[in-house]
């Protein structure tokens, strides 16, 4: 299957990403304030284009049962992810809504523009395929903080954990689904197509794994603006 194969290709990307400080972190109840608050400030703005994104996944679909699981992903996206930045704004102990006016630091800009460019530029594979590592390193990383900590309520990220490894109620598989239409799509590709969506997959793996590294670091752009200008 390609997407079997695309995850065996991308897994020093998902190691690393299960021992990042931050993840570990996580995985130990414990991470510094501030990486909390960058992260959630960044995803915020993330996940609005990630909205975005799944908007011009609609334009492109076949069908209209395609076009309701991508619009059912505009409302996860919308909706069900403010449970997880709440939990990390809780044990920050700040307002989620004073964290919702950021550009974007560099990695996070970086993995949107690389997000949008696929969806823009490349076939209904490319796109899926740089989509996919968005929810699939984090049910990983999830499913690996349980496998390997069992993580209990002494834990203050324990409903994060819980949300990102799929463990809640009624929450749709996103991750099968996406590896079952990007299968799928490439039973009939051709090989530069597919080759196209394998980069485009793995440079959203390692994109996951810097947006990481750009919360532990609070990363910025280098040149600090007049307090309270926006970066273009
Ligand atoms: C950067 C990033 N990747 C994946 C997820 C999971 O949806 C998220 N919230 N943010």
């Amino acid at each position: 299957m390609f997407s079997a194969q695309l995850r065996e290709e991308a897994n020093p990307v998902f190691e690393a990403i299960y021992q990042h400080p931050f993840v570990e972190g996580v995985a130990n109840g414990q991470v510094p304030r501030e990486a909390l608050i960058h992260y959630v400030k960044a995803d915020y703005e993330y996940l609005t284009a990630f909205a975005r994104i799944y908007g011009l996944a609609v334009s492109k679909c076949e069908t209209r049962e395609e076009m309701t699981f991508f619009q059912s992903q505009i409302h996860f996206v919308l909706h069900s992810e403010i449970h997880p930045h709440n939990v990390f704004c809780k044990v920050a102990g700040v307002q989620y809504e004073d964290l919702q006016k950021m550009t974007p630091p560099p990695a996070a800009d970086h993995y949107i523009a690389h997000m949008m460019n696929s969806a823009v530029q490349g076939d209904m594979g490319e796109l899926m395929a740089a989509l996919l590592p968005c929810p699939w390193t984090y049910q990983a990383l999830a499913a690996h903080i349980i496998e390997t900590k069992a993580p209990d309520q002494s834990n203050p990220f324990l409903e994060w954990i819980m949300f990102y490894a799929n463990k809640e109620e009624g929450m749709p598989d996103v991750t099968a689904e996406l590896c079952k239409r990007l299968d799928k799509w490439a039973e009939t590709a051709g090989s530069a197509a597919k080759e196209r969506a394998r980069k485009a997959f793995l440079k959203s793996c390692m994109l996951e794994h810097s947006f990481w590294e750009m919360a532990t670091t609070e990363q910025d752009w280098m040149v600090p603006l007049k307090k309270g200008a926006a970066h273009v």
